[in-house]
């Protein structure tokens, strides 16, 4: 069992995951009682441990073999510690184990200028940011993530706006919260004394 959940925070390049990731990191750690998260980037262990076969030059993207990539995330989230606070930053939910990840986050920019404009200071093709606009008004990571934890009513999967600076600070809070929620709720009991005997 696990003392902290494990959280995916899912959404179309661009919309603020890493951002965000690293404010809710920053946020537990300040907190009192410290709550001790830790950030799964998914770019970095592909990266790193290359599951990968490539960089396509057309999609400017490593090509990313799927079936390694789990494999590795097994070994950090289910074979590890199994102590859980894992969050976990990648654009899709695809291929996670459901009885790995307790919530969801989905974020979303529906001001398609805004996400064109941080897309495009990449430097990223006309065709590859017209493809990620499309995979975000379509809304394809958030209808991925209701497949796998359920409808946002069964409390598995939440959709957060990331649009303006505000929101950063925001959503962190709210994660950080259900955080705490869900400590309340299936983190270690204690006696009452906080000694946990
Ligand atoms: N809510 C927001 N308000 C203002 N700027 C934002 C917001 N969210 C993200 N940004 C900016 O957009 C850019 C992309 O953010 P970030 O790298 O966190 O996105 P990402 O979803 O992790 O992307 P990727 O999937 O490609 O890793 C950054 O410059 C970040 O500062």
């Amino acid at each position: 069992m696990r003392s902290l959940p494990n959280i995916i925070v899912a959404g179309t390049p661009g919309v603020g995951k890493t951002t965000t990731c690293a404010q809710l990191l920053s946020l537990a750690a300040q907190a009192s009682p410290r709550v001790e998260l830790r950030h799964l980037s998914i770019n970095e262990i592909v990266k790193e441990r290359e599951c990968h076969s490539g960089y396509d030059e057309e999609l400017q993207t490593l090509m990313v073999d799927d079936d390694k990539l789990m494999d590795e995330v097994e070994k950090e989230i289910a074979d590890g510690d199994g102590a859980g606070g894992w969050i976990i930053d990648w654009h899709s939910t695809a291929g996670f184990a459901v009885r790995w990840v307790d919530l969801v986050v989905v974020l979303r920019c529906d001001e398609t200028s805004v996400l064109y404009d941080r897309l495009s200071s990449r430097g990223y093709k006309d065709e590859k940011i017209q493809e990620n606009m499309d995979a975000e008004i379509f809304g394809v990571v958030s209808e991925e993530a209701r497949d796998g934890w359920g409808e946002p009513e069964d409390g598995r999967v939440v959709e957060l706006k990331s649009v303006e600076p505000d929101d950063i600070e925001e959503n962190a809070e709210r994660i950080l919260q259900w955080v705490r929620n869900w400590i309340q709720d299936h983190g270690p009991k204690t006696n009452g004394n906080g000694n946990g005997d």
